[in-house]
Order: structure tokens, then sequence, then C-alpha cells
């Protein structure tokens, strides 16, 4: 699609300098509409390229992104069956997983309490019960450890988002920075389950929707690339997106993009 955005960009130079008026009067509007869905599509990939630009991590951008280790089946039935608990008693939870690769603590407001410690439906359950310290905030889970919890997310600040609490925000919050986490949302008002990815909360959710959605995001089939330098997997997100972008724009059938690494 960038090559499309160029050849549309050199089609309305050419038509400017023939002198094909209406002609370059459409492409300029197609190329500004392109620009934007774009921007719009791409925001949290450049968001992440200009942090690591701005932090001086040059040699991030090149490196292959470390995988995760993936999620075992068993690993994936012990959140599952926590959440399960945890939502039927009403006891709100949030958290992080990470999908392809390690998020940098940066991202987060507070980092919270080390734990690595292997993932276990009574571990889970045991942290998130109102009355012990750590069942504030937020907690990591990478591969089958859980990391650290306690974590303080960054609140998203859509508008949409702004009547939800603040632990709903916070799971669209950080899913929005990172793109390589979902979050699990356990509600302590209703009981609801809810995952949010990329900003986006899916709610409300059963026991099985949310079972079927951990296994075809963590799932260790997961065609992810072995070596994937930073940038040529934002070349390949930019395709994709913009591929989505351009025919939605266009009317044409398309699948949405599927961003699995
Ligand atoms: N920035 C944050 N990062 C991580 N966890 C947070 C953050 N803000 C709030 N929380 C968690 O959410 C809890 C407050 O939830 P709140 O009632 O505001 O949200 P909610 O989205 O309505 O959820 P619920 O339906 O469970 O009430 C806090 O006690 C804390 O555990």
């Amino acid at each position: 699609m960038v090559l499309g955005f160029v050849i549309l960009m050199l089609a309305s130079a050419l038509s400017h300098q023939w002198g094909l008026e209406l002609l370059n009067f459409v492409l300029e509007k197609l190329v500004i509409g392109c620009a934007v869905a774009m921007a719009v599509a791409l925001q949290s990939e450049f968001r992440r390229f200009l942090e690591l630009l701005g932090r001086g991590e040059f040699k991030k951008l090149f490196q292959p992104s470390t995988l995760s280790l993936p999620k075992s089946d068993s690993t994936i039935d012990e959140i599952v069956e926590a959440v399960r608990e945890l939502s039927k008693s009403r006891i709100g939870a949030l958290l992080i997983i990470e999908t392809t690769g390690p998020i940098d603590e940066r991202d987060f407001s507070v980092p919270g309490v080390k734990l690595n410690a292997e993932v276990s439906k009574e571990l889970i359950q045991t942290i998130f019960q109102p009355k012990t310290l750590l069942h504030d905030g937020a907690t990591l889970v990478r591969g089958s450890r859980i990391l650290a919890s306690g974590i303080i997310l960054p609140l998203s600040g859509r508008t949409a988002s702004r009547q939800l609490g603040t632990r709903h925000r916070a799971a669209m919050g950080i899913t929005e920075r990172v793109e390589n986490c979902i979050c699990v949302v356990v509600s302590e008002e209703t009981g609801s389950i809810s995952l949010a990815e990329r900003g986006n909360l899916n709610r409300p959710l059963t026991i099985a929707k949310l079972k079927e959605l951990l296994e075809d995001k963590l799932s260790p089939t997961i065609d992810r690339e072995a070596v994937a330098p930073g940038l040529l997997s934002l070349g390949r997100k930019i395709r994709s997106k913009s591929l989505f972008v351009v025919s939605r724009l266009l009317g044409l059938p398309s699948t949405a993009p599927r961003d699995k690494k």
C-alpha cells in the first residue's frame, strides 16, 4: 500500500504537470484521505517508533524482537479458571498478558512488585483478593510466569472510555500504547469479563469466549517471525493495515488486518 500511496502521489503530480485539473483534484483528495487514514491506523506503531527514537534506543529499531515464551494450554487454562472464579465472586482483576514480546517497564506508570512465579489459578485468585497488598493495580503475565503485581497503568484518554471506570480505562490505556499485549479485566461491580486489545474493549465475554480468544491470541502455533527486526515489522504492519484502510475507503470487501507476529 505504501507503494500504492507513492503511485497515487506520482499520478497526482503528473496530472498536475499535464494540466489534467479534474483528475488532479480527485487524486489530491485521495492522497490526503490515504495519508490521514494511515496516520490514524498506524498511530500506535508510529508512537512506539518515535519513543524509541526519542529515547535514543536506535539499536532496538534494528534488533530482532524478543519473543515471549508461548503460552501452553495449561497456562491458558489456569488463567481462564482463575477468571471464572474471580468473576463468580465479583472480585475485580486486571491481567496484562504479553503476546509477542516483552513490555518495557517504562510503559507502566508504576512498575509494581516483582513476583516471578509460575502462573496458577490459585496465585491469580490470591493476588486479587481485596484484602491483599497486591490486589490494587494490574498483574503482568509473560509466558507461563507472573512477573509482577500492583502495576499502575496509563489510563486511556479516549472520550468513549471516560464512561468506564479506571480499571477498564487502564486496560484500554496500556493496550493503546503497547501493541504486544492484551488485558483481561474482571469487573468488581458486575463480575463481567472483558478483553482489551489495541485500545478496544471486547465485552462482556463468556468464559468459553475468553478461552477461545486467549487460545487464538496466545497459542504457540501462532505463526510468529523467528527474527523480526523492528523496522521490517513496522513495514509489514504498514502494508497490511494500509491494504485494509484502502479497501475500506474503496468499499472493497476485505479482511481486517491481523497482526499476529
Ligand atoms: N491506572 C490503573 N492501573 C491499574 N489498575 C488500576 C488503575 N486504576 C485503577 N485500577 C484498579 O481498578 C480499581 C478501581 O476500579 P474502578 O471501580 O475505578 O474501575 P471499573 O473499571 O469501574 O472496574 P469495576 O467494574 O471493577 O468497578 C482500583 O482499585 C485498582 O485496583
